[in-house]
């Protein structure tokens, strides 16, 4: 490549730098980058696609075209889109995989990644909307965010983020190979369960014996392709049922942040969540109490399911076993709910909400070490 002409080496260069959107490389890394000639200012690149159809074509080729045609004297960019073959994509999947050939969990043992499992004791607690605005304000301050929906009585996720197609159905992510490429919204991959069950069957894995969801996750674990991420949230199913006891066996490193209602009924069972999750080794970070009280617009508080539930879960849990760092109070905000149902949510759509405002003391919380937000009260109001 040395003797190559000065200008045909900027354009392989910028060529090169271009990003896939779904895997979050760069071309030149990925090896999709197939030839580049320049003659009279028309630069010729060959690009090679992962797959034939793969959906992120038309954005890549453009993001090509641009590329090229920034590179000085450059006056017309010709683009020549072709697909990997068999060894090609086995030499990318493996490489992918950091050397492996077969899949493997990859979060387990000695990760960097930080494994969160967000779960309740009930559902219809806030529990989803917690991890998706957690991830989103996690995302949001650079850091490398995946989030592994295994909710299967309820796989919420793809809605509260975004990833539905136009029939409101969770989009399905691409596959290369045996390598599943999680759709990304608002910076953050996501998997769900829900990409993945038939059109008008999704109800069905609410069914699932032990054996098929513990297989389920360990291939998500295995065969998704997140990359190096700083931290992956897990949405638990509520209850302490079997996924608990899979992520507990599968990811016993985990930490675990139990969510709640204000009210006594749902700290109940949410205590017994935070003490299966100790049972099976992991540790219990933190407790989040949902649609907690805050004041309306004039000031007057408002308290529309109670208060004091996540405290109580906290307190039960610390005097259990050890303390529980981190104590939360997410305000009820009806600007959540609304943008749960449209996709957009709170930590992205408005960051001065007051929700949106908890979460992120909530990131805070979790992303510097030792700090304790147990007792501090949050600036709550409701508009
Ligand atoms: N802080 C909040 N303020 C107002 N509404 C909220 C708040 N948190 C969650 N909600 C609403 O509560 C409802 C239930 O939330 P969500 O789906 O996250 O619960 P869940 O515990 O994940 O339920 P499941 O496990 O059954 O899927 C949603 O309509 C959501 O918008």
């Amino acid at each position: 490549m040395s003797d190559e002409a000065p200008v045909t080496r900027a354009v392989r260069e910028a060529v090169g730098a271009v990003t896939d959107p779904e895997l979050r490389r760069s071309l030149g890394e990925l090896g999709m980058i197939r030839d580049v000639r320049v003659d009279e200012g028309v630069a010729m690149v060959g690009i090679l696609l992962t797959i034939a159809g793969c959906p992120m074509a038309k954005r890549i080729e453009q993001d090509v075209r641009d590329a090229a045609a920034g590179v000085h004297s450059i006056r017309e960019v010709q683009v020549d889109v072709g697909v990997m073959n068999d060894e090609e994509r086995e030499e990318l999947t493996t490489r992918l995989r950091g050397g492996r050939v077969k899949p493997a969990n990859r979060f387990a043992g000695n990760t960097l990644t930080r494994v969160i499992a967000v779960t309740s004791g009930k559902g219809g607690v806030g529990k989803s909307t917690v991890t998706a605005n957690l991830a989103v304000a996690l995302a949001a301050r650079g850091l490398a965010v995946g989030l592994l929906d295994a909710d299967v009585h309820g796989f919420s996720i793809p809605g509260l983020l975004g990833l539905l197609d136009e029939h409101g159905r969770a989009v399905r992510p691409t596959r290369v190979d045996d390598l599943v490429l999680p759709p990304v919204a608002h910076d953050v991959k996501v998997i769900s369960i829900g990409m993945f069950m038939r059109p008008g069957a999704e109800d069905a894995a609410v069914s699932w014996r032990g054996p098929m969801l513990h297989k389920t996750i360990e291939q998500f674990l295995a065969d998704v392709y997140f990359g190096d991420l700083d931290v992956l949230l897990i949405d638990m199913p509520p209850g302490t049922g079997d996924a608990a006891i899979s992520i507990g066996h599968l990811l016993p490193q985990a930490e675990v942040l139990v969510v709640t209602t204000p009210q006594s009924a749902a700290s109940d069972v949410a205590v017994r969540s935070g003490i299966l999750a100790r049972q099976l080794g992991q540790r219990v970070i933190g407790v989040v109490e949902t649609m907690g009280p805050g004041f309306l617009a004039d000031g007057v508080p408002f308290e529309p399911f109670g208060s004091g539930g996540g405290a109580a879960v906290a307190a039960r849990l610390s005097v259990l076993g050890d303390a529980v760092p981190i104590t939360v109070s997410i305000p009820f905000s009806s600007a959540v709910r609304v943008g749960g149902d449209s996709g957009m949510p709170i930590c992205s759509a408005d960051r001065d909400d007051v929700a949106a405002l908890a979460f992120e003391e909530l990131a805070t919380a979790l992303f510097v070490r030792g700090t304790s937000l147990a007792g501090r009260s949050l600036p709550l109001a409701i508009h």
